[in-house]
């Protein structure tokens, strides 16, 4: 579709996400694991449209708050395929939790907690999340699988969970859960955690002559942002990963558990743009800053991350500039030489590969409001969030 198009009808800046490359991509995950429960994390984009094309192909749904909760039931999302998560859920969040198809227990005094809100008569499957001592990720805030990180349950603390869950007849031990971290863009890393992970199973065996059916492996699948990158295989991680566990349950004599993976940015990253309009272009210090009417309110990830991106000003080209955004810092940069040295107020500027932690990672700083979300499908595009207006900024501040 013609994003200018897409600009001038639904405005500046706007996120665009392709409908059929996100379900496209649900697939793909289908067929490269046959035989795994895939269940797309919502953190990394969240609508109803989106919770519904997820429901539809088949994938179960990821959800760590409340509101992703409130989100999902919203549409309808079948609660036997949502896993709920969350290292700090509150005792509202955990009562609210209770009846989906797993709660994943992050901490020890969370098993009778949990244990308590259940009612009479019903069991709630619960996975143990596990921290096995791997470290991989695209950079330090995102890596969550070692030691010395708030998540999980430390592998020498493991038995004792197990004991704590096993003697709550409110609860059933489904599986462990590990998520090692996020944007891993080889295969090594997760098989080091399924090997890890099999041995937990084999312990639990072992020790309480209990048999745990499923195993979680997270999520973390890396994505190219950038011409030059790969993201995971997922090829060959679907035949690659399985084929670590089922050898070395053989060789440790442990059941085969089902596997269970929760990508998020996989997904839904490369379905998406932000489309942008030039504001001003200012030479100064020897550099040419292109500034644009969003940044890092839309955006926070290369001030978070040092995130880099493809980004195009289309119809121009020459010296490299810089394209900033709109906000009151000056570490509020989009990108860095991107060639568009004639760029005049008034061009559309395109990011590549938004489709994942933006809209979910989106602020109103600066009190500018969230651009909308335009969802397109068989050429036709059609608006499935709204833009943010002053009226809704103003709603929640009662005055004085
Ligand atoms: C428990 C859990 N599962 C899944 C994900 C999804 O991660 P990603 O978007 O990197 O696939 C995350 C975030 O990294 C997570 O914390
Ligand atoms: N928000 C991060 C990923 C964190 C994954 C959540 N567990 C990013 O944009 O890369």
């Amino acid at each position: 579709m013609d994003l200018a198009d897409i600009a001038r009808r639904f405005g500046t800046p706007a996120y665009v996400v392709d409908e059929d490359a996100v379900r496209a991509r649900c697939r793909d995950y289908l067929a490269a694991l046959p035989s795994v429960t895939v269940a797309y994390a919502g953190k990394a984009f969240l609508t109803q449209a989106m919770a519904s094309w997820v429901a539809e192909e088949g994938l179960s749904l990821d959800v760590c708050s409340g509101g992703e909760l409130t989100l999902a039931r919203s549409v309808g999302f079948p609660e036997s395929r949502i896993i709920f998560h969350g290292n700090a859920k509150t005792p509202a969040e955990l009562r609210d939790a209770v009846g989906v198809g797993r709660v994943v227990i992050d901490n020890v005094a969370e098993i009778h907690r949990l244990a308590a809100l259940v009612p009479v008569g019903l069991r709630q499957d619960v996975y143990l999340r596990v921290t096995p001592g791997i470290e991989a990720g695209g950079h330090a805030a995102i890596r969550t699988g070692s030691e010395g990180q708030k998540f999980g349950i430390p592998l020498t603390e493991l038995s004792d969970a197990v004991g704590r869950v096993l003697s709550q007849p409110e609860l059933r031990l489904a599986g462990l859960h590990c998520h090692i971290g996020s944007q891993i863009t080889s295969v090594a890393p997760f098989e080091e955690a399924a090997k890890v992970m099999v041995d937990q199973l084999a312990m639990v065996r072992e020790r309480f002559a209990t048999t745990v059916p499923e195993l979680d492996l997270g999520g973390g699948h890396g994505v190219a942002y950038l011409d030059d990158e790969h993201g995971l295989d997922l090829g060959h991680f679907g035949t690659a990963v399985p084929k670590v566990v089922a050898e070395r349950c053989r060789r440790l004599r442990v059941p085969e558990p089902r596997l269970v993976v929760e990508p998020g940015r996989a997904v839904v990253a490369a379905a998406g743009v932000t489309l942008y309009r030039v504001i001003s272009v200012k030479r100064q210090g020897g550099r040419t800053f292109v500034a644009v009417d969003g940044g890092m309110s839309d955006n926070p990830r290369p001030a978070l991350y040092g995130a880099r991106y493809s980004v195009a000003v289309p119809g121009r080209s020459g010296e490299p500039v810089t394209i900033v955004g709109r906000h009151c810092e000056a570490g509020d940069v989009i990108a860095e030489n991107v060639a568009a040295g004639d760029a005049r107020p008034g061009d559309l500027v395109v990011v590549r590969v938004t489709g994942a932690y933006h809209h979910a990672m989106g602020s109103s700083y600066n009190l500018t409001c969230r651009p909308p979300v335009v969802a397109v499908r068989g050429g036709t595009a059609r608006l499935i969030v709204r833009r943010e207006e002053p009226a809704d900024l103003m709603r929640r501040d009662v005055g004085r």
